[in-house]
Order: structure tokens, then sequence, then C-alpha cells
């Protein structure tokens, strides 16, 4: 081992010695407040547990596996001259006199490692990659940033010893190119890895850039969006980690599938306390269990449906068509429909959820109700007084013999249980869950015109209606009507307000991925989420494949908060995608999404795409077996994933049954299997070593977005791509096939 390397080793075995004590220091502090009991003070208590959590926390935090500590290093020169040296690592640790050994990535004295240039070299001298197999370095890769004549003159950093020539490390100072490459190269294995030792310098901007507002990243496949997006997510809690810690952080997914993939990436960063959702998850218990023609789901997330639901809710507030008369001991009390309509205008008025104002409704029922009762028993006080002693009043003896009397709290209380006016409430004021407002609306043609009137067309309002459900649990939920749910219940309220039951659970920042596939009313149901407007949104408007794909950001933010105006910023390397890939893709985006610049690849892997038609539609499935068992023997110990459009699904994973090629469904087995089967529109934000694209001609008619859906499933391979076709290849495609012989893409 040369004296370097040693050197490291030596640096980072005190590191994790270091590590190890403050371990044991925190057990023991556990361990001593556990023997205490449990007995004490309520406040005694409290402070125990309180301990006891962040103690398991900080266990949690100290605890990193198999994953190396310390990952790199600078050596920064201080305006004194001297040169300081730093490491960098997964997490902070320091020694007993509070001397860093090693430094938390996320800290401001870290911030060079990602983003020092030969152009500005942020007062680096060295920048020095450690590679790692647990705790032993096995290499390590230096950049020097001294002032030689190129940095002086603007030049980069020269290619580090033993780092593959190419265009990468030629066109921009990719910190440690050797590093990199062996990140990006590595096979998967079905769960996304974090990237912190290589993050690059356009992603840490990104990564880093400050909490307040939405923060919109626009990148093309595999240009590490989702990755960015949670390491922002784990700088943010460790910079502001108070407040954040308390007010939480939302992910948000496009998918449970996409979900478990991606779940540990915080983890991994030390950070557990992370809620990750789908946009319907956020609505939990209620679950979609129901698909609907992508028109309907469409219409479902126009934020015209924002007015329909907000009329909705109006129309269930009404006076009574006829007089209200409640018979009432031995009277009858009278309340004119005009009377009940200027309650419910002058409730209307009033500030709160429909369902919080039902008791004002109330109180104005029942105290003009009483009021006639009142009135009732004066008048005929009066009367029985005129007709003199002898001349008692019998309508005033029944009630006096119903044990009534003129305690207005008495007398609301007997009209509030009194069916005939429950009745009248219920009819001018109904308690309502959004559930059953929805479930109304879409099952009533008529409640839907009125709601309508003016913002649907009759055949929108058509489109819209489907069969009552007997019961609410029958109902066939989609994920389009989830969010007119949550419209709802912003509008309602909780159904019994006093029972506390809201479940609109708001968080300090959010991030969404796979955003250009959110619907209008989905944005809403996020905006409404954040407590402050701080929001990470990322995607790739060439990739939305959803029934509502955005031409541009500015359709998506008009949506999400405002507070300030929001900052798009763009990613432009793929490093998933390599350039014989993206040269087959790059095509597609450009009659899919015209004026949307396509990713540059960051590295080659020299074998092109191929395609292979079979002559039969039925010899389609025994084609792609072949081809899936033979790329996924190429890449093994990596993954292999079937793409398939949804209707030939079945068909395929039966031809592969029969060939004996064991493929498994990753939304059952998860994504860690060898070879996978597929539909197309789960492939989003998802990456295999090699793909088998099954009939790209169909992926195109199916897809609501066309093209969109097969840029999408083009670009998830990090290495080998198979089409498999019976069918013509569509024309981009073919010209994509061709310019990857011919140039192999270009690369950065
Ligand atoms: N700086 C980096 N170092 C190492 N790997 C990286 C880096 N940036 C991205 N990657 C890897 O590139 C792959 C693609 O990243 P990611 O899934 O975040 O891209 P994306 O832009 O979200 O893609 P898509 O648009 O398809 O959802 C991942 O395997 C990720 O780990």
């Amino acid at each position: 081992m040369d004296a370097e390397l040693a050197a490291e080793q030596a640096h980072v075995d005190r590191a994790y010695r270091r590590l190890e004590e403050l371990r044991r220091e925190v057990e023991e502090a556990l361990r001593a407040v556990l023997a205490e009991g449990r007995g004490g003070t309520h406040q005694f208590r409290e402070e125990r547990d309180v301990i006891v959590r962040t103690s398991l926390a900080r266990l949690q935090q100290l605890d990193l596996g198999d994953q190396a500590l310390c990952f790199g290093r600078i050596d920064r020169r201080r305006p004194d001259g001297e040169v300081e040296t730093f490491h960098i690592g997964r997490l902070g640790v320091s020694d007993r006199d509070q001397e860093p050994l090693v430094v938390d990535w996320r800290a401001p004295v870290a911030e060079p490692f990602y983003r020092a240039t030969g152009r500005d070299p942020m007062g680096l001298v060295l920048r020095r990659h450690l590679a790692a197999e647990g705790r032993r370095l096995v290499g390590l890769e230096d950049e020097r940033f001294e002032q030689t004549p190129e940095a002086v003159h603007g030049g980069d950093p020269p290619a580090p010893e033993g780092a593959e020539p190419g265009p990468m490390v030629a066109e921009r100072p990719f910190g440690g190119p050797g590093a990199l490459l062996a990140a990006l190269d590595r096979p998967r294995a079905g769960a996304m890895r974090d990237i912190v030792a290589t993050i690059q310098a356009e992603q840490d901007e990104i990564v880093r850039a400050p909490l307040p507002g939405v923060l919109v990243v626009q990148g093309g496949p595999g240009t590490g969006k989702t990755a960015v997006a949670l390491h922002r997510a784990a700088y943010l809690l460790y910079t502001h980690r108070f407040p954040l810690e308390r007010q939480g952080v939302l992910v948000i997914g496009p998918n449970p599938l996409f979900l478990r993939y991606i779940d540990q990436v915080l983890p991994s960063l030390g950070e557990t306390g992370v809620t990750l959702s789908t946009v319907s998850g956020l609505l939990r218990p209620l679950a979609p269990r129901a698909e609907e023609p992508a028109e309907v789901a469409r219409l479902k997330g126009d934020p015209r449906m924002a007015t329909v639901i907000a009329r909705a809710v109006r129309q269930r507030q009404r006076p009574l068509r006829r007089d209200l008369e409640v018979p009432f001991g031995s009277v009858v009390l009278r309340l004119g429909a005009e009377e009940t309509a200027a309650i419910v205008a002058s409730v209307r008025r009033r500030p709160g959820t429909h369902n919080a104002r039902r008791r004002v409704v109330e109180q104005l029922l029942l105290g003009q109700l009483a009021e006639r009762y009142r009135e009732r028993l004066a008048a005929r006080r009066r009367v029985s007084g005129h007709r003199g002693q002898g001349g008692e009043d019998p309508e005033l003896a029944g009630l006096v013999e119903a044990g009534e009397e003129d305690d207005d709290a008495e007398i609301r209380r007997a009209l509030r249980r009194h069916p005939v006016v429950r009745e009248a409430l219920d009819r001018m004021w109904p308690r309502l869950s959004a559930e059953e407002l929805v479930h109304d609306l879409l099952g009533a043609p008529a409640l839907l015109a009125a709601a309508g009137r003016g913002v649907l067309s009759p055949a929108e309002v058509r489109l819209l209606v489907r069969p009552r459900a007997r019961r609410l649990e029958e109902i066939p939920w989609t994920e389009a009507d989830l969010a007119l749910v949550d419209e709802a219940e912003v509008w309602l309220g909780p159904r019994r307000p006093e029972a506390g039951e809201a479940r609109l659970v708001t968080y300090g920042h959010i991030v969404v991925d796979e955003a250009q596939d959110l619907s209008p009313m989905q944005l809403r149901m996020v905006a409404r989420r954040s407590l402050s407007g701080s929001l990470t949104v990322v995607g790739d408007i060439g990739q939305a494949t959803g029934p509502w794909a955005p031409a541009s950001w500015d359709e998506v933010t008009a949506h999400l908060p405002a507070h300030r105006p929001p900052r798009v910023v763009e990613l432009t390397v793929s490093y998933r995608t390599p350039a014989e890939v993206l040269a087959v893709a790059t095509p597609v985006l450009r009659v899919a999404a015209p004026g949307l610049e396509p990713p540059v690849a960051a590295r080659r892997t020299g074998v092109p795409p191929r395609a292979v038609q079979v002559a039969r539609p039925e010899d389609l499935g025994q084609e792609v077996a072949k081809a899936a068992a033979q790329l996924a023997a190429e890449v093994a110990p990596g993954t292999t994933a079937v793409l398939v459009p949804g209707s030939l699904v079945a068909e395929v994973a039966l031809a592969l049954d029969r060939a004996g090629v064991a493929v498994r469904d990753p939304r059952r087995d998860g994504l860690g299997g060898p070879l996978s089967l597929l539909p197309v529109d789960l492939a989003n934000g998802l990456e295999f070593d090699a793909v088998v694209l099954v009939e790209p001609g169909a992926v195109v008619g199916e897809s609501p977005q066309g093209l969109r859906g097969l840029y999408v499933a083009l670009t998830r391979p990090t290495r080998r791509l198979t089409l498999v076709h019976h069918q013509p290849l569509p024309e981009p495609v073919r010209q994509g096939l061709a310019a990857s012989w011919h140039a192999g893409g270009s690369v950065r």
C-alpha cells in the first residue's frame, strides 16, 4: 500500500474508532436512563421519553451499516497561506477536543468538494476521492488545483492518473471522474443508492439551494433529478433541522413501486423522519381501486373542477322549499321558507368550513323556533288573562302539562331532538363527508349539471356521471376522484369538527417527483399541504405521460404556492442512459416534445441498442424470452426488465413462462430480481441495467401521450437495450437506431 493511502487509512481508522466511542457513549446513556425505570413525576417521565427517543435516533444516525464513513478530502489554502485539510463523509465525527475528523457532506465547509472547478477552485489545492470497501480504503484519486498556468487562465484540472481518457473529462471537470464512472457502471440491485460521494457541481447547486419558495428542477431522463431531490431533502433537514424536523418533510412519488425503489436513500443518508407518499396516499385510508378512461381522468384533473366542487358544496346549503311546521307539544311552530332562506344566506356569509358552520345554522333555526314558541306562549297567556279567572286556556294548560316552559335552553334542547327539526337541518345544511359529497355529485346528473353550469359543457357533465354505488365502501374510487375528495374536504372540513378528525397534515418542505404527471387538481392537493410554500418540484416535461401533460412548467407552478416567484433550474447530463441509448431516444423526444433540449450522456458503453423484428405476431413472446434471457446473462448480477405495453403483458408473461424464463412481478416481489416484467406505464423513474422493450409501436398507441410514453420506456436502461417488435418501428426510433450505430451519440 502506498504511503498516501496508508496515511489516509490511519486517519479513517481513527474516525471509525471515534465513531464507535460515540456510539458506546450514547448506548451507555440510554441504558442508564432505562435503568431508572418508569416511575417518577409526569415531567420526569416525559423528559425520560425524549432522551430515549433522541438517543435511539442518534444511534440510528451513527449506524452506517456497510457504507463507508469517509469518501473524500479537500485541502484548502487559508488567507494566511496555510493549507488546512478536511475529510468529507456521510456524517460529522469530531475527536474529544472537538477537532473534526470527518465533516458532514452537508456542512458549508464541504461545498468546494462538490463545486470546485479549474475555473473556480474555491480556494482548494487538492480534491481527493477515497474509494473504500467497507472500512478498508482501496484507492484514491486526486485532482490538484495548484495555480498552474492553465488554472490561472481558466483551464480545468488535469485528468486524474488512471482515469479513462474520454470526452467526459475533457469538457467539464466532473469531480473525480473515476469515482463517478465506477458509480455509474455499478450493476443495479433494484433499490436506488445515494450519490453522496459523487454529486456533480450542477446537482450540488440544486441540493444546496435556499429553502424558501418553489424550486423546479427540469431534467431529461437519468439526469439525477430523483437523487438530487432526495439529497436536497437531507441537506435541508441538516441545515434547517429546527424547524424542519418538527414541521416535517414530505416526498411525493408517482406510485408505490417507485416509493419502494427510493425508500432506502434517505435512511442511508441518516434521515429517517421523512414521509414518503404517493399523492393519493395523502388521503389514506381512502385508496383508488378503479381505472377510468384518460379523458375522464383528464377532466377530473382540470382546475375548473375546483369551482364545480365549491359550487357542489354551496348547493347543499339550501333553504326549505315549503314552510316548516313543527308540532311541538300542543302547538305547531311555523317558520316561513323565506325565513330559512335568510338563515342560509346569513350563514353563507360567515367564515368557516361547511361542517363547522352547521352549528350556526342550527343555532339560528332553533333560536327562531324557540322565539315562535315563546310568542305563542305569551299570546296564549294574554288571551287567557282576558278571559278572566275561570277561563283557563286549554292549549296553554296542555303546554304546561307537557312540562313545557319558557326556559330557553330547555326549549332548544327539546327542539334539537325533534325529528322534524333534524330533518329540516339536514336538508338546509347537511353534515357531509367529502366522500359523500363527491359520490353524490358524480352519481347525480342534475347535481353535476347545476354545479357545472357555465363551467362544464353538457358533454363534459355526461362524461363525469357514473352509476351510484350502493354503499360508500363499494365506490370505485379512481386516482383522479381522490383529488376531488381532497378539494371537497377543504370546503367541508371534518364531518364532526368537534371530534377533531382533520386529515390535512402540513409539511415544512415538500419534494414532488415526476411532477409533470400531476393534474392541476393534484397539484392543489400538494399545495395545500405546504406550510410556507417551500417545495422542490422535479420532473421532465418530455416524460409527461399522464392524462394531463403540461407543455411548460408555468402550467405546473400556476397551481403551487406563489409566496415568491418560482425558480426553474435545469440538469443537462444523463448519468443513467448511455450515449448509444440516448441516440435512439433523442429523435423520439424531438417529435414528442419539440423545443426541449435532450440530455447529454455521461458515458458510452460501446454497445448500440438492437432491434429484432418477428415475422408473425405469435412469435413475439418467444423472441422476447430469448432476448430477455440473453440480456440477463450479459448484465448479471445486474437487473433486466421486460417493458411491455399494457395490452401485451399477459401474452408476454405466458410466453416467458413457457420458455422457462423466470420473471418477477415487481409490484409483488420488488425490483431486486434479476429479471422483471413490467407494463411500461409503471416504468417512470425506474432503471435497470438492461431493458427489452416490447412492441414500441403499441407503446405509442396505448400511452395517453403517445411518443412521450415511448421516450420514458427507451430511457430506462443503464447499459443495454433490445427492441422486439412485429409492428413497424415508429419512424423516430428507426432514425435513432441508425444514428446510434453511426455516432454512438454525443457524450459530455
Ligand atoms: N452524481 C451522480 N453520481 C452517481 N450516480 C448518479 C449521479 N447522478 C445521478 N446518478 C445516477 O443516475 C441514475 C439516474 O438518476 P435519477 O433516477 O435520479 O434520474 P432522474 O433524472 O430522476 O431520471 P428519470 O427522469 O428517469 O426519473 C441513478 O442511478 C442515479 O444514482
